[in-house]
């Protein structure tokens, strides 16, 4: 016979409670405070009053959505998006763009601060279309085999019908996707659209029988899985596989790396080094203006990508590298290019490593940091400081519009 402890009685979730709304958090939710307790509450906009339903009770902390918005305020906009409040894609749809760039702004000025790092001015902001700029995004498949996105617990498929942040051509082959293919089997896929409106649809979870069955029907849409799709990369075309990164908003990618280049202001004398390069974006932008370029990355796929690309580039070099573990000073193909311009795009958990030991690349004055979590970008930007590294230049890029993320561009000169 087995005994079961006795379990302390869960405690009921408070009644649905009135609050006014102070401020914004960084993920674009409400804050109020009652009781000495703070409340988060999605939905709600300072200097709103609503009914909040609590969904987690803590001691110092409760969250909830607002249920009714006694006082709308001015920020407050119509969510485009028939899913918003379940899709856990957009946080932000509830609210104009002037707003989600407020909040945008304020989060990265905070994590600066919490760094120590103080902001003369609230840097600009690099603006896109707020809807129909996306033209790649990794979907989820439910048990039933319906396809949509994650709600905000990520624990569960919610069928989205269409997505308003996905571009035209997106939005059309998204619609025969859900329609049409054989998703039942599958847990997770990618949609792709190229620069030259080739789609490219990747299963990337799923049962062995259910992947083959769906890349054969892909295959009959005359849409590709296992074959490279093209990307403008200035005077370049750079290649990637459906599945691989590619910057998802290619209006706003082009215009960071407009800004990026000019902060820069290279010549045929600069040695580039570019870390985190991916299949080379940034790299082949670039490659131009510069006399020698190294690029590093930890896929395979996309260094080989970034080596077919280079078409008698003799002055670019690929090559794969864990930045994570290695130092890239030590590397010898790295002392012999001697850089004097690193660029840094490193995936959320930052550069913290590279960030600690660059300043031994002794020729290097200048560092450009491009960053998709401010977090981790001030927690860097911080090291590099006390390596007597300056922040000469700072810019938002509104990458992900109707959503909480931001990414950002950075210049740092040595002083
Ligand atoms: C934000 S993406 C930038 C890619 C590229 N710069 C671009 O614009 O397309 C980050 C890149 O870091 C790569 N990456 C992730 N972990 C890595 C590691 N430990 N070492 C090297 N590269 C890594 C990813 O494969 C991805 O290509």
């Amino acid at each position: 016979m087995r005994f079961r402890r006795n379990q302390p009685a869960k405690k009921p979730l408070p009644e649905p409670l009135e609050l006014d709304i102070l401020r914004f958090s960084h993920d674009g939710r409400g804050i109020a405070e009652k009781d000495g307790r703070i409340v988060m509450v999605a939905g709600a906009l300072p200097g709103e009053r609503v009914t909040a339903r609590i969904d987690k009770a803590n001691t110092k902390l409760w969250q909830g959505h607002a249920m009714t918005v006694h006082q709308p305020s001015e920020a407050r906009t119509e969510p485009h998006c028939a899913h918003f409040r379940q899709c856990g894609g957009c946080q932000l749809q509830h609210m104009t763009l002037a707003s989600q760039h407020e909040i945008k702004r304020t989060a990265v000025m905070d994590h600066f601060r919490r760094n120590g790092i103080e902001l003369p001015e609230a840097p600009a902001m690099i603006e896109s279309p707020p809807f129909a700029y996306r033209h790649r995004a990794r979907l989820h498949v439910s048990g039933k085999g319906q396809i949509g996105f994650h709600n905000a617990q990520g624990n569960q498929v919610v069928p989205v019908q269409q997505c308003p942040v996905f571009t035209e051509q997106l939005a059309a082959a998204y619609e025969q996707l859900r329609t049409a293919a054989p998703l039942k089997g599958l847990t997770q896929l990618e949609l792709v659209v190229d620069d030259s409106c080739k789609m490219g649809a990747v299963a990337v979870k799923g049962k062995p029988e259910a992947l083959e069955r769906f890349h054969r029907w892909v295959e009959q849409q005359g849409w590709v899985w296992n074959q490279p799709l093209s990307y403008a990369a200035g005077e370049k075309t750079v290649t990637a596989y459906p599945g691989d990164f590619t910057q998802v908003n290619r209006a706003a990618n082009l215009k960071m790396l407009e800004t990026g280049a000019q902060w820069l202001n290279l010549n045929t004398g600069d040695r580039l080094l570019d870390l985190f390069c991916g299949s080379g974006n940034v790299a082949y932008f670039l490659s131009h203006r510069v006399g020698s370029l190294v690029g590093l990355e930890a896929s395979e796929a996309a260094i080989r990508q970034a080596k077919a690309v280079q078409n008698g580039d003799a002055h670019c070099q690929f090559e794969v590298a864990d930045l994570f573990q290695v130092d890239v000073s030590g590397m010898t193909l790295v002392r012999d290019l001697n850089p004097n311009v690193v660029v840094l795009d490193p995936p959320r958990a930052g550069a913290e490593n590279i960030c600690r030991h660059i300043s031994k690349l002794t020729g290097l004055d200048k560092i450009l940091y491009i960053s998709c979590d401010p977090a981790t970008l001030a927690r860097d930007i911080n090291l590099l400081q006390q390596a007597d590294w300056c922040l000469s230049k700072l810019a938002l890029v509104d990458m992900f519009p109707q959503t909480k993320h931001v990414e950002t561009i950075a210049l740092l000169e040595k002083k």
